[in-house]
């Protein structure tokens, strides 16, 4: 039998929720059964045991030895957050749908969930759709084509499968974010390459260059770039050089380039934080989403597939007027309202609505009430605190919301908020989700305390990842 640690070929047979494949070894007492994130049904493949149990184990995704029969191999190059870039999108949409409404029926015991489900929303554009990209620096290498591990070597791509310090260098378009500057890439790694200052080292923590950061605007179709070094060495580095190299070869794609010096060495997640200087254009582009305009700056946070949001958003305003119901003088709550995108476009079909958003990043809601000043709405009031906090403050909310807009991170609702939300006592609730898994645990509760699920749609926002978005509708 199978040990952790160990490496293994396998055969994937099926696909579960979460983009785990499975596959099954059979010995005398059975049939023993192995996930392996990131694979693909019909795929053979070599993965490592990372976690044992009595009746399966967990692994992970070391290399794809054979393709399914599914699959056609795309123009794209591969990167480990695309895990299903050479599956047909179609074949990904209806394996996302299979395996998400099975975990609605078991997690949440909805057993009719295929009379509650209402629609899979595929994202409008399949490739290209990211707004977002973090490219690292690293000079350990992984080749792609030798599966070498290269040292003293100068990458700039994505992190190899499973690990946190070598680098896959992108050598041509992913298929996720913007293809001119994908392709240009390689050509601009070899330019900082030129300058002779080093790539960041992971496991020595020194080095110079460490991550480029892009933010697009579709609506401007242009791109703001930071640059994220260390500080070692910079009095070497001439920052104008590299402007005119990006003028010179994008032109004006480019609306603004920073760059950030970043010596803080444990907090990965706050990469484009640090001192920053804008070497040239603005430090914020502005994004377009259902007639209404969203300034993004690098901090800022902002729905990473804009095309795709703006039919999430739809579908999520439709629940939320479904049977024609009017709004006129009564109060919605927007809760984890992030830059408080919802609330907004909901002014846009109601009037003589008061609107209540609630997130607990003080940033965000400050981004939400510039927005809302450039929209020219009014009617919106946007706080800053915890959802439980803010109505443990105010219980005066009691009895009186009409419907509440849930948007949840991923690890969903803590259980007592969802409780303090339940006593709030609105008509309806629409529960956004980007985890379908929490989203169901957490219907378990509103179904025990009196909500009925009237509708679920899914929502494809990340496609060839196994990430789905989930919309809810339900009424007391
Ligand atoms: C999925 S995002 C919401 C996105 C937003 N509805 C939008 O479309 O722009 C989840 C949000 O929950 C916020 N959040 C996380 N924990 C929170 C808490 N305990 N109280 C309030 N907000 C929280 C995060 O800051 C994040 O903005």
């Amino acid at each position: 039998m199978v040990k952790r640690g160990e490496t293994i070929e396998l055969t994937i047979e099926n696909l579960a929720f979460g983009g785990q494949g499975i596959a099954r070894i059979h010995d005398d007492n059975g049939a023993f059964i192995l996930f392996v994130q990131n694979s693909f049904p019909g795929q053979k493949v070599l993965a490592r045991v990372t976690k044992k149990r009595k009746k399966h184990a967990e692994c992970s995704l070391l290399k794809v030895l054979e393709r399914s029969p599914q699959e056609i191999i795309s123009e794209y190059q591969e990167i480990s957050g695309a895990p299903y870039i050479h599956v047909p999108p179609t074949i990904q949409e209806e394996q996302k749908e299979k395996v998400t409404l099975e975990v609605y029926r078991r997690l949440a015991n909805l057993q009719n969930i295929d009379e509650i489900f209402d629609e899979f929303i595929p994202s409008p554009d399949h490739y290209h759709y990211r707004n977002k990209m973090e490219y690292s620096f690293s000079s350990i290498e992984h080749d792609i084509h030798t599966d070498e591990e290269i040292d003293d070597a100068f990458a700039l791509g994505f992190k190899h499968r499973g690990t946190w310090w070598k680098v896959e260098s992108l050598n041509k378009a992913s298929g996720l974010f913007d293809e001119q500057w994908e392709n240009f890439l390689k050509e601009f790694r070899e330019f900082l390459f030129k300058t002779g200052l080093p790539a960041w080292h992971p496991p020595r923590k020194d080095g110079f260059f460490r991550h480029i950061v892009v933010r697009k605007s579709f609506h401007e179709d242009k791109l703001l770039i930071n640059l994220v070094t260390s500080s070692e060495g910079i009095e070497n580095f001439d920052l104008h050089s590299v402007a005119e190299f990006l003028k010179e070869k994008m032109g004006d794609r480019i609306a603004g380039f920073q760059h950030t010096i970043n010596n803080n060495v444990a907090d990965r997640a706050k990469i484009e934080n640090g001192d920053c200087v804008l070497a040239f254009g603005k430090d914020h582009v502005i994004e377009e989403l259902n007639g209404l305009f969203f300034e993004i700056s690098m901090e800022s946070f902002f729905q990473t597939n804009p095309k795709s949001a703006e039919r999430l958003y739809n579908k999520a305003l439709d629940y939320v007027f479904e049977g024609n119901r009017s709004l006129k003088g009564k109060v919605v709550m927007d809760l984890f309202c992030g830059t408080g995108t919802i609330g907004q476009l909901l002014t846009q079909r109601t009037e003589d609505t008061k609107i209540i958003g609630v997130d607990i990043v003080a940033e965000a809601i400050s981004d939400a009430k510039r927005n809302a000043k450039r929209n020219n709405i009014s009617g919106v009031e946007f706080y800053a605190a915890d959802v439980g906090k803010f109505l443990k403050a105010y219980p005066d909310y009691e009895g009186k919301i009409d419907t509440i807009v849930l948007d949840p991170p991923r690890a969903g609702i803590a259980p007592k908020t969802l409780l303090k939300v339940i006593q709030l006592g609105a008509e309806r609730i629409v529960y956004i989700s980007c985890n379908p898994s929490t989203q169901a645990r957490d219907i378990k509760t509103l179904e025990e305390y009196g909500y009925k699920t009237k509708k679920i749609s899914l929502v494809d926002q990340f496609p060839h990842t196994s990430h789905i978005e989930a919309i809810g509708l339900f009424e007391r």
